[in-house]
């Protein structure tokens, strides 16, 4: 199955933060995603008390590709980039790992997301999209989409509604798979009449947390499973340390957390998808796809940041093949 992931681009900035009175003084809820715009972001980067600060390359969608692509699956990506430093490791950074990178490139500065860690591992990120933005319907080329099996999109595209819509539309007809994530709690309280349209007319597999699955459906996680299975052909709510389940049909399938110490969430429902998505393209069952989504997200969390480091996708292969055969 060759996937091809449509997200916004953007270059990860994280930043350790001593508490959360800095979430409370920037005014952005716990957990959440805010845009932001460029000042705001100059002027959060300089005034944050951080511990430290590491960049990488993020955006959600693009972590998952890149994920899949360590894993040896056949994996593009399309998204708007800038004409900067950053834009440029961020394509060598998908290019190194094996994504077939499908960027549409204009002037200016690459998005960004500030992300903050507070001590309890959990981030909280304010996003500066720049040209992600401007990504619009004319620039999704079919002739490229139609060459995969699948397309991975994520919730955040929502406020792009005309090219989310074109998105889904372009992948139903070329008879793509559609793998949609729900991306933050605020994206669905704000969006979800349009949600409650879309997801049971273009989904398959949809891909949510306790809080977002709440946020659609207002029920416990797995009566939200259920329920979400009766909309798509496949449900995945992650539940942090608890693990995950996944439903289809009439079938709920709790999935337990592979152990970690866990320093920072970011990338964590995106590095699950990434395993997910992977065994999926193997034909592995339900179960062995999600193990091998609790796997990645375990390593993904003892790292600061989204990215898993190139020495560890070896041992991590291994785990896979493991859990395959
Ligand atoms: O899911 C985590 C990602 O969401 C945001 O898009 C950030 O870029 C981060 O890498």
């Amino acid at each position: 199955m060759r996937t091809i992931g449509l997200g916004n681009a953007l270059v990860d900035v994280v930043l350790r933060v001593k508490d959360e009175s800095v979430l409370s003084d920037i005014g952005i809820a716990k957990g959440a995603m805010e845009l932001i715009d460029k000042d705001q972001m100059i002027r959060l980067r300089s005034a944050s008390t951080d511990l430290s600060r590491s960049v990488s390359p993020g955006g959600s969608v693009c972590n998952t590709i890149r994920a899949m692509a360590n894993l040896g699956a056949n994996v593009g990506y399309i998204g708007k980039i800038g004409s900067d430093e950053l834009a440029q490791s961020y394509e060598s950074a998908l290019q190194q790992a094996g994504v077939e990178p499908n960027f549409v490139k204009t002037e200016g500065i690459s998005g960004s997301c500030t992300v903050f860690v507070t001590p309890d591992g959990e981030r909280t990120m304010a996003t500066f999209l720049g040209p992600a933005a401007t990504l619009n319907p004319a620039e999704l080329k079919s002739e490229i989409i139609r060459t995969y099996d699948c397309i991975y999109i994520e919730g955040y595209l929502i406020v792009n509604e005309p090219l989310f819509r074109e998105a889904l539309s372009l992948a139903k007809e070329a008879g793509l798979k559609v793998a949609l994530d729900l991306s933050s709690f605020n994206v669905v309280e704000s969006n979800l009449a349009m949600l409650q349209e879309v997801i049971p007319a273009y989904v398959d597999i949809l891909f949510c947390n306790e809080q977002e699955s709440f946020s659609f459906t207002g029920l416990s996680p797995r009566e939200a499973a259920s329920r979400l299975a009766q909309m798509v052909d496949i449900a995945v709510v992650t539940l942090g340390k608890e693990g995950a389940l996944v439903a289809t049909g009439n079938e709920v399938i709790p999935i337990d957390a592979v152990k970690a110490r866990a320093v920072d969430t970011t990338g964590a429902g995106d590095h699950f998808a990434a395993g997910f998505l992977f065994g999926l393209s193997k034909s592995a069952t339900l179960d062995r796809a999600a193990r091998i989504g609790a796997l990645l997200a375990s390593h993904v969390v003892e790292v600061s940041g989204a990215c898993i480091p190139d020495h560890q996708w070896e041992q991590i292969k291994l785990k896979v093949a493991h859990i395959l055969n």
